[in-house]
C-alpha cells in the first residue's frame, strides 16, 4: 500500500524516513485556524484529520498521514509565531515553567473507509531564561516556523531542562505509538 504523507513538514519527513518508511509526500492545503472549538487535543485531531482528508480525497487507494503539532501553556494554544516580537514574547511566556507539546495524527484510507486518528502528548520544562538570551535565541532565526517558537532538535535544546514523554512527538510525529498505529493497517516497519 502507498503511504503518503500530507505535510510540507520537512521535520516530518525526515521522521518518516528514519522509520525506514517508503512514503510519497503530498503537502495539503488547510488553512490552520487554531481558534479552539472543543479541547487543544481534540483540535490537534481535527487539524490532522482535515490535511489527511485533503489529500485522500484525490489518492483513495492511498493511507494517507496528516498531523498537526500546539504547544499547550496553561491552557493557551500557542502556534507559530508571525514576528520576532512574537517568537520572543511566547519564549518569555514559557521559560521556567511545564508546557505541553501535542501532536494530533490521522492515518486515512477511504478505499477501505479505515481510519485511525489519535494524539500524543509530551510534557517539556523549560529553565529559567533571561530576555537576554531569549532574544539570542530569536536571532538564529530557528523559532518562525516552529509552533511554541521553539525547535527541540536544533539550538531550542538549550532552552530545556527535561522532557517527560516521547521526544519525537515533539519534533512533529509520535514515532513509537505511529508504528503501532500502522500496524493496524498491514504496514510493519519492523518484520
Ligand atoms: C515544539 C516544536 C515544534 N516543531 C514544529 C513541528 C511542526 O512542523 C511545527 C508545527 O506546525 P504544524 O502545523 O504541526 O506543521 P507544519 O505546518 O510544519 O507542516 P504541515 O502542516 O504541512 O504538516 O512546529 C519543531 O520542529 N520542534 C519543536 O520542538
Amino acid at each position: 500500500m502507498q503511504i503518503v504523507l500530507a505535510s510540507a513538514s520537512p521535520r516530518r519527513q525526515e521522521l518518516l524516513k528514519q522509520i525506514g518508511l517508503d512514503f510519497r509526500v503530498m503537502p495539503s492545503h488547510v488553512t490552520e485556524d487554531k481558534e479552539l472549538l472543543g479541547t487543544p487535543s481534540e483540535l490537534a485531531c481535527q487539524l490532522a484529520m482535515a490535511k489527511a482528508l485533503s489529500v485522500g480525497e484525490q489518492l483513495r487507494d492511498s493511507l494517507v498521514l496528516g498531523a498537526d503539532t500546539l504547544v499547550v501553556h496553561r491552557g493557551t494554544v500557542l502556534g507559530k509565531p508571525r514576528t520576532k516580537e512574537e517568537a520572543a514574547r511566547m519564549l518569555l511566556q514559557l521559560q521556567g515553567d511545564m508546557h505541553e507539546v501535542i501532536t494530533g495524527v490521522a492515518l486515512i484510507h477511504l478505499e477501505s473507509r479505515k481510519k485511525s486518528i489519535f494524539h500524543v502528548t509530551t510534557r517539556v520544562f523549560f529553565k529559567p531564561l533571561t530576555e537576554r538570551e531569549i532574544w539570542a535565541y530569536v536571532a538564529s532565526g530557528e523559532p518562525m516556523d516552529k509552533a511554541g517558537g521553539y525547535g527541540i532538535q536544533g539550538l531550542g535544546a538549550a532552552l530545556v531542562e527535561k522532557i517527560e514523554g516521547c521526544y519525537f512527538n515533539v519534533v512533529g510525529l509520535p514515532l513509537g505509538r505511529l508504528v503501532e498505529e500502522f500496524k493496524k493497517f498491514g504496514v510493519y516497519v519492523l518484520k
